[in-house]
Order: C-alpha cells, then structure tokens, then sequence
C-alpha cells in the first residue's frame, strides 16, 4: 500500500474534483502496466514475443513483460517501456536525415525510438547529464544497432555552445518531480514536496532556455515529464510560448480515447492551446502518469554567442593496409546500408576503428561517450571486430552465424565462457539465440567457439 502524503492527495482533489482524484489515488494502489516496442530496424529478422495486445497509438508496442536475459531483450530487438512513456518520441513525427538532440537522454528509452524514426540517416545526438546514467544509455543505443548515433556527457549549456540554431527536432524529458512514477517507483514518493515542484519547473526552464537555442528556426520542441503537477507541465508550456512565440500543435495521430489533454485552468490560464497538449492519467488505464507537448518554433533564428567555427581537420582514415585487415574480417558479412561506404567513412584514432557520427574534430570540448559505429580494434597485423558492430550486423540477414541451441550453452555464453559447437565455419562468426544475433564469437580449427561477449555486459552466474 503506497503512503501517498496528504499534500499531494489534497492538490489534485482542489485540481480535478474529489471524485476524479479519488480515481487517481485508487488506481497508484494498483500494479504498473509493463509493455515493449519491437525495434523495428531489426525485427524483420524474427518477430519477437507475444503481440496479442498492442499498446493504444503506437506502432509495434504491447503489453507484456521482457526479461533483460532474454534473447530478445540481450540482441536489441525489444525494448521494455512504460506505454505512456512511448508517446513523446511517437509523436515526435521524426524523418529520416534530420537532426534530432535528445537532450536528457538515459537510459534512452526514447532516444532507441527516436533513433528507429531516423532509419540510421541523418544525426541523433543523445545527452545524458549523469556519467553513471550514460553508461546503460550507451548499451542500449548500441542493443539498438544504432549507427548515427553521438552520445555526450554533457550539460545542456556546453552543448549549446557547440550547436546553435542546428537541430531539427528536440526532444526534453526534464527531470521532475515524477509523480506520475509513484506506483512504478515508490522511492519517489519520500522526495517529493511542494516545494520539490517548484524547484523541478525552475530546472527545467533552465535546461529549456539551452535547448531553445540549439533548435532551427521553425524547428520543433517536444517537452514531456513524467509528472502531473501543472507547473511543470502546462506552466512550462506556457512559459515557452510567451517566452519565445512557440506554438503549441496537436499530435493528429494520437487517437485512442485513454490519453487525455492539458488543462488551461489547472494553472488559471485562458489559453486555449494548452488543451493540445497531451496527458496520461494511471486511473486511464494505458500506463504510468505522463505529460508531453510539440511545440514549433518561430520562423527566426534565437541569436546565440558562439564562437567562430575553426576549420575542421580532416580525420585520420585508414591506410591501404589497415582497410585490407578490416576488409578481411568484413567480407564475411552482409553490411547494412549505413556501414556500406565504410572505406571513405572511417576514420582510426589509437587504433580504433570507427565511423564517426559526426567529425571529431568539430567537437573539442565536449565529453563525448560514443560517436558513431565502432568497428572494432586494429592489433599487430590483424583486425578483431568490436560488440557494437556485431548489433549492428544484426539488423540484416547474415549467414556467418552460430546459432546457440540450448538455453544452458546461451546462459554459458554471457555469463563469458568458451563453448565447443558443432559447424563448418571458422573464424569470426556472429552468435544467436533463437535468431537473434547478440554478439561476435571466433570458432577456432577445432569448433571451439572463443568469447567476444564484453565483459561489462557479462551475466553473473547467480544473476
Ligand atoms: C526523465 S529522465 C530521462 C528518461 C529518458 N528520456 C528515457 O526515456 O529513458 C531525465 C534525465 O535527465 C537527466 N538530467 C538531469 N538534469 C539534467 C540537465 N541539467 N541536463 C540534461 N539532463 C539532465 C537525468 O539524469 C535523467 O537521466
């Protein structure tokens, strides 16, 4: 039984009526609705689990429950997501070749569908302030097989710096309060106060004032929180369009009758296009508490100090020799589209091989976690392919695969250790479970097959 505080009870039976707020209070009682979005790059290869009922709205979602073991969940090909919390990226409408930011990233469960959105073309920038956090937003985004990707540990201030008036769509998932978390995540519930509301709004307006600067003219913001309290949700929308002439638009593609829209007198305002914005109320029955808003910028650049831009140096490609190593090991494999120029593409930098995202020497100064597809390590005559390839070799067909075919050799293969298989291939090979291609491995003359699973994904035994 969760111990909501009175503050917090006697708030919304002022906003929304005794009756409703005793649904709100009703349904926080009750179990989170758990759910997934196929990723829709890679299941074309097999379609995973069951999809017997599909989330409201959202292409390629259902309710159910993942396991991080499951192969399905290890190779990338599902994601476990609050259904609420699919909206915001969903009705980001992103296209293929703009530049997206999704500005408080981690651990990514909008920047993976926001990235499906762009079909690996164009550029997505993920930023996530917390250094611990970027780490399980970099794994994800790598599960996804993700190859336009830059990932940054950065504040919003540093990276407004570096991209004034550059992105197409961004995206804010502020840190705030999360109300709407409550029942999901109870330790929520012990920091919250009226006073923890206001100073959520005042965070996020700051982190909205760097994002506004990065957004093109007539770009498009999508604001989202996971709370209910309207000075974090229509205040903030408010804020933005009497701050900046932003306009609110309706997300015409969300239809089910489940999701709900801002209220303009929860903050005693008569303006109209609040209603547009949208709300996801637990006592709806579709998920946990959600907010989410597009808003289009004016037509007019936000003037912003930056500094010159230096000429960029050209990155460091590959020699003849180093492109024959890498090619020796890549010819075993189907490449997608994105790693098809590879040759052009890559550059090396102490002997990783990678294709950037974005040239390197464009961003000094910023902390930057991944840029691109890492291809994997040069060593002394030889090329030996990196995890991040491997996933992203799994979004086509591949015929150089050993598959796993007993859940114990599976368990054994991530817990790190070395199996014998039976199979004519040699070399470096990529490793499956059911179809789902997770990893690399190498099968040596006699059929044992050595372990490329990194270490830091690696399953303890008693896991
Ligand atoms: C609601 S969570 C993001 C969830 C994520 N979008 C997802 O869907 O998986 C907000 C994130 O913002 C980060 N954050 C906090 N302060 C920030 C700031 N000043 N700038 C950027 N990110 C910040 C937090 O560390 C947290 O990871």
């Amino acid at each position: 039984m969760l111990d909501l505080p009175t503050e917090f009870i006697e708030k919304y039976q002022q906003l929304l009526g005794e009756e409703e707020a005793q649904k709100l209070v009703a349904s926080l009682q009750t179990e989170s609705k758990k759910a997934y979005r196929i990723n829709s790059l890679k299941f074309k290869q097999k379609t995973p689990k069951s999809t017997d009922q599909p989330v409201p709205d959202i292409p390629h979602a259902y309710y159910g429950e993942v396991s991080s073991q499951d192969p399905e969940w290890v190779s990338g090909s599902v994601y476990s997501q609050d259904p609420a919390a699919m909206f915001p990226a969903y009705i980001a409408k992103v296209e293929p070749g703009e530049n997206v930011l999704d500005l408080c990233a981690a651990p990514g469960g909008k920047t993976t569908a926001l990235s499906e959105a762009l079909k690996n073309k164009g550029l997505l920038v993920a930023n996530e302030i917390s250094a611990t956090r970027v780490k399980a937003l970099r794994e994800n985004l790598e599960r996804f097989g993700i190859s336009n990707a830059l990932i940054t540990n950065n504040d919003s201030e540093a990276l407004a710096k570096k991209f004034p008036n550059f992105f197409d769509t961004i995206l804010v998932d502020a840190p705030c309060s999360g109300e709407g978390m409550f029942r999901k995540n109870p330790d929520a519930i012990t920091y919250w106060s009226q006073d923890y509301v206001l100073t959520c709004a005042e965070r996020q307006k700051d982190i909205l004032t760097e994002a506004v600067k990065m957004l093109k003219p007539n770009g498009k913001l999508i604001y989202s929180t996971c709370t209910f309290s309207p000075e974090e949700d229509e205040a903030i929308v408010l804020w933005l369009v009497e701050k900046y002439g932003m306009t609110i638009e309706k997300a015409n593609h969300v239809v089910s009758e489940k999701v709900s829209y801002g209220n303009p007198s929860f903050i005693n305002s008569d303006l109209e296009d609040l209603k547009k914005t949208l709300r996801f109320w637990p006592q709806d029955n579709l998920g946990e508490g959600q907010f989410a808003a597009i808003l289009r910028m004016p037509d007019e650049e936000v003037e912003v100090k930056s500094k010159k831009k230096k000429k960029q140096k050209n990155r460091k490609g590959l020699t003849n020799e180093e492109k024959g190593f890498v090619k020796k090991v890549l010819d075993h494999f189907n490449l997608p589209e994105s790693l098809q120029n590879w040759e052009e593409n890559a550059c090396v930098r102490q002997d990783h091989v990678f294709i950037p995202a974005i040239n390197p020497s464009e961003l000094k100064g910023l902390k930057i976690v991944n840029n691109g597809v890492e291809l994997g390590l040069l060593k002394k005559n030889r090329f030996e392919p990196g995890h991040q390839l491997a996933e992203v070799l799994g979004q086509v067909d591949q015929e150089n695969v050993v598959e796993l075919d007993s859940s114990e050799d599976y368990k054994k293969y991530l817990h790190g250790e070395t199996l014998r298989v039976k199979t004519e291939l040699r070399g470096f090979i990529l490793v499956a479970r059911e179809g789902f291609i997770f990893s690399f491995g190498k099968v040596t003359g006699n059929g044992v097959l050595k372990n490329f699973y990194p270490k830091g994904l690696r399953i303890l035994k008693d896991e």
